[in-house]
């Protein structure tokens, strides 16, 4: 069996500067999915023509900035992250060959080969957030394990992410002390969650 090699990382996008290069269908789709986990995202668009729908996703946000106009890699200048979104093949590789030269990372949205990271599936309680990855194989499965964990995760999941963090500031003894304590109190926490699966 192939198994995913990819390493998942939790990004703080307030502080990290993200690039969207286009303004269409894929760019409102990929602009959704990261301003729906974190609304304060620090991100930019360039393109010379915005659809209605991506306008009103990006204006209606904290920290989108618009920018019309063609893309140009002077663009790139202090970001972390790019995603080219545009119908223009020969634009999106511009910006893979301009990210590459700089160390950027870079997502190229319908074109898994030219992806330095892949934009997951997520699942959010409160505190509590799962990233689902298929390794490119297949965006759908991905959405539907979305949809599967949001509905079997028992919504009191955070208070408990909250409780154990409260315990754990109460456990006196040294570092192998606690990690033997807080382990020891989870113990029966898998089991739970699978009997809430059940029920
Ligand atoms: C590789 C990856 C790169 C990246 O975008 O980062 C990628 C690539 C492609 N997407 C395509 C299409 C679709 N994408 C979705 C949906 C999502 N796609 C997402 C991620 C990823 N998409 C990365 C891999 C993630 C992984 O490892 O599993 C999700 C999880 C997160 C997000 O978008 O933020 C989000 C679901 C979020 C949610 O609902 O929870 C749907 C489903 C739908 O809309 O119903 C369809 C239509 C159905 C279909 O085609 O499957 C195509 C084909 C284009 C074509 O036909 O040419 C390609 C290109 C290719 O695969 O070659
Ligand atoms: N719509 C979809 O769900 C899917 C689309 N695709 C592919 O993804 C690509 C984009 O699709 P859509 O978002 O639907 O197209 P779209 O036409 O809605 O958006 C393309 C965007 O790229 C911008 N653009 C063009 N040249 C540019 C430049 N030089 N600099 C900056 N921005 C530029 C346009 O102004 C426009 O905003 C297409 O190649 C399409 O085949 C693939 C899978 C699904």
């Amino acid at each position: 069996m192939e198994k995913n090699q990819l390493y998942p990382v939790f990004l703080k996008v307030t502080a990290l500067n993200v690039l969207v290069v286009g303004g269409g269908n894929v760019a409102l789709e990929k602009i959704s999915f990261m301003l729906k986990s974190s609304p304060d995202a620090k991100i930019t668009m360039i393109s010379p023509m915005y659809r209605e729908e991506t306008i009103e996703k990006a204006d209606n946000a904290a920290n989108v900035r618009r920018i019309l106009g063609k893309y140009d890699a002077s663009m790139l200048e202090g970001k972390h992250i790019v995603i080219a979104t545009t119908d223009i093949p020969a634009v999106n590789l511009k910006v893979y060959n301009d990210c590459k030269e700089r160390s950027i990372l870079v997502n190229l949205a319908d074109n898994p080969p030219y992806c330095d990271f892949y934009m997951g599936g997520i699942v959010t309680k409160g505190n509590v957030k799962i990233g689902i990855s298929t390794n490119g194989k297949s965006p759908t499965m991905a959405k539907r394990l979305r949809q599967f964990f949001e509905s079997v995760l028992p919504e009191n999941i955070d208070d408990l992410a909250e409780y154990l963090n409260k315990y754990r500031d109460t456990i006196k003894g040294n570092f192998e002390e606690k990690v033997e304590k807080m382990n020891e109190f989870t113990k029966g926490l898998v089991g739970d969650v699978k009997n809430k699966i059940k029920e």
